[in-house]
């Protein structure tokens, strides 16, 4: 097929209109120019990178060295680093430490679910690189995982000391090198490598020498095996020379390197799946000193991706949801309550816009289109979002005054279906929501002739100016005619709670008939929805107890 492209400006939801040649000199289709856009099934977004401003300056500038935008250090530069921010910049070896083992845990999480991957041995090593395995494994606990922790040769220093205490706290068990396992491959599913840092030299002693060996037996990559465990080294896989890498070849080949503050240069020669940063706590002043290119962190996140995305199978994409059971005898009466709870539930777990719902509609030609719209308001009367009127959404549902709202809610496994018949809110309801928005989105509504193309965003931004001139004294922006909001009465709903093996728990509420017909008039759902087949006065089944795919 060959598409026609329409590019949608970022201010308005209008399009411009944007050149097809795009498509004559990139012979792609839009599927394969996502897929190729997007690098990683994992949470992290695209490496954006900042670097410094200024030159290079410093003593050791010159040996920064960059591949592909991101600096690299030499051992020297990693341990001068390292005393900067421990000398003049005033941190404390315990407080690095402990970011260095959270950006460990936290970008182990990111790749490797607990479900999947539970059981975490930690191999620590005597210097600050073990510290760090010491505090990730502490972390991967309160994450969800079982940490086993190997130490063999322990630091009689207070930080490491109470490092220890901490783990054995949380029962976490301590293994000598001659209880582990021969083959580490059936008792543990990801294998930290805490051993050496970037102040390894020379060629490992015992008993890291056999420790290394073990991690070499047992992995490689490169080889298809069926259960064996992942190997994640911090900071350097232990074992390879902090710059050369893993010169004779035979070293441990992890599946997973977080470099720690910069990548040192034997990162160069990382080519396993997963490579990321971690140490967010990198002040300019160093970055600048030392002509540091780094990725930015996404958000608020402890880690970044950085290296080659992984290539992904998509077919191999999936979750196994793991959730609490959720049962007919558990939930509310009134459909209405039960997803006010589940709304609730996902504001209390912190998801972002937890108001954000797919929004289905079909004009009288019958072809379904969805888009995201946030919810602005729910009770008796239904579900509300506001838009424009003139949209496609506006057009179709004049046309048919039936739609479907969708809410994913990722993390807790949750999913609610909202059927039902749809009209206009009020023109003083849609007043009153219109002057509550922030003035900028009044104004971008005034702009924003939605789902129709216009000639370019300057356009837009030109007519934003304007009417940001023109309405700077702080009055009223009149709210334009066809913007206004819609609500939704329900007739059906949905709640699916995601379980292992695909057999979700799947509950639909929908009006009850007395005497033969259905109640119509609101409200009506506290007292007539039903929960399919359960006894009267509520019923309820799984409805639809489904095939193990559903
Ligand atoms: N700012 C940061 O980047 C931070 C990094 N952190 C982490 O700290 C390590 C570096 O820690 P450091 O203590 O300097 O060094 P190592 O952990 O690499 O290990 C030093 C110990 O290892 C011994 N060693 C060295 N070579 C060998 C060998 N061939 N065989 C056996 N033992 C060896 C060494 O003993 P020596 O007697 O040989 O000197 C030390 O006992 C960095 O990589 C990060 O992981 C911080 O946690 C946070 C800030
Ligand atoms: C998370 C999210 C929330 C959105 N919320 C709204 C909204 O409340 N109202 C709206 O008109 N468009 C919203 N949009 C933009 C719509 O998805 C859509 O692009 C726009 O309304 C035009 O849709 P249409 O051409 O199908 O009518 C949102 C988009 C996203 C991703
Ligand atoms: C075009 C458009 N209209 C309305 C909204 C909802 O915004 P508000 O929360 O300001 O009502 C959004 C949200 O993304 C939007 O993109
Ligand atoms: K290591």
């Amino acid at each position: 097929m060959i598409w026609s492209l329409l590019g949608q400006a970022p201010v308005s939801l209008a399009y411009y209109k944007s050149s097809l040649s795009i498509y004559k000199t990139k012979p792609s289709t839009p599927l394969n120019r996502f897929s190729s856009g997007f690098p990683a099934p994992i949470s992290t977004p695209a490496i954006r990178v900042f670097c410094s401003k200024s030159g290079r300056v410093g003593s050791m500038a010159s040996s920064v060295q960059n591949q592909g935008s991101i600096s690299y250090l030499t051992q020297r530069e990693a341990a001068e680093v390292d005393e900067t921010l421990m000398g003049p910049l005033g941190f404390s070896v315990d407080q690095l430490m402990e970011l260095a083992g959270l950006s460990v845990a936290t970008s182990i999480a990111e790749v490797y679910k607990p479900s999947e991957y539970n059981r975490v041995l930690a191999i620590c090593g005597p210097g600050n690189n073990g510290g760090d395995g010491l505090v990730a494994a502490r972390h991967l606990y309160h994450f969800g995982y079982k940490p086993f922790v190997c130490y063999p040769k322990r630091t009689q220093k207070p930080l490491y000391s109470g490092l220890v205490t901490q783990l054995e706290s949380l029962s976490i068990p301590f293994l000598s090198v001659n209880e582990l396992p021969m083959d580490l491959s059936k008792d543990f599913d990801i294998l930290v490598d805490a051993m050496f840092g970037f102040s390894f030299h020379g060629a490992p002693r015992p008993p890291f020498d056999e420790l290394i060996q073990k991690l070499v037996n047992l992995h490689n990559y490169e080889q298809v095996q069926q259960k064996s465990p992942v190997i994640v080294s911090v900071d350097i896989p232990s074992g390879w020379h902090v710059e050369e890498g893993d010169v004779g070849g035979e070293g441990i080949k992890p599946d997973m390197l977080v470099s720690l503050t910069a990548p040192k240069l034997c990162a160069k020669k990382f080519s396993g799946p997963h490579h990321f940063l971690g140490g967010r706590f990198v002040p300019p002043a160093i970055a600048e000193k030392y002509k540091l290119c780094l990725p930015q962190y996404p958000g608020t996140s402890m880690c970044v991706r950085i290296g080659k995305p992984p290539q992904i199978d998509i077919s191999a994409l999936r979750e196994n949801y793991i959730s609490p059971e959720f049962r007919e005898d558990q939930v509310e009466a009134d459909p209405l309550d039960l997803f006010r709870k589940w709304f609730d539930d996902a504001m209390t777990a912190g998801l972002k816009e937890p108001n954000a719902m797919a929004l289905s509609t079909t004009g009288k030609d019958g072809k379904p289109s969805s888009r995201m719209v946030l919810l602005k308001g729910v009770d008796k009367g239904g579900f509300v979002w506001y838009t424009n009127y003139e949209s496609q959404k506006g057009r179709e549902l004049s046309e048919n005054p039936h739609a479907s709202l969708l809410f994913y809610w990722d993390g807790l496994n949750r999913q609610v279906r909202v059927e039902g018949s749809v009209q206009k809110v009020s023109e003083e309801e849609s007043e009153q929501y219109f002057h509550s928005r922030p003035r900028g989105s009044q104004i971008g509504a005034i702009v924003s002739k939605q789902s129709t193309v216009v000639p370019g965003r300057h356009v837009l931004h030109q007519q934003y100016k304007e009417l940001e001139e023109k309405y700077s004294n702080e009055g009223l922006i009149p709210k334009p005619k066809h913007w206004g909001g819609y609500r939704l009465q329900p007739n059906r709903f949905e709640f699916w709670q995601g379980q292992t093996s695909r057999l979700h728990d799947r509950l639909e509420y929908s009006p009850q008939e007395i005497d033969g017909k259905r109640s119509s008039s609101p409200p009506w759902f506290s007292q007539t929805f039903q929960l399919t087949s359960i006894p009267l006065p509520i019923t309820c089944k799984k409805s639809k107890q489904i095939n193990p795919e559903d």
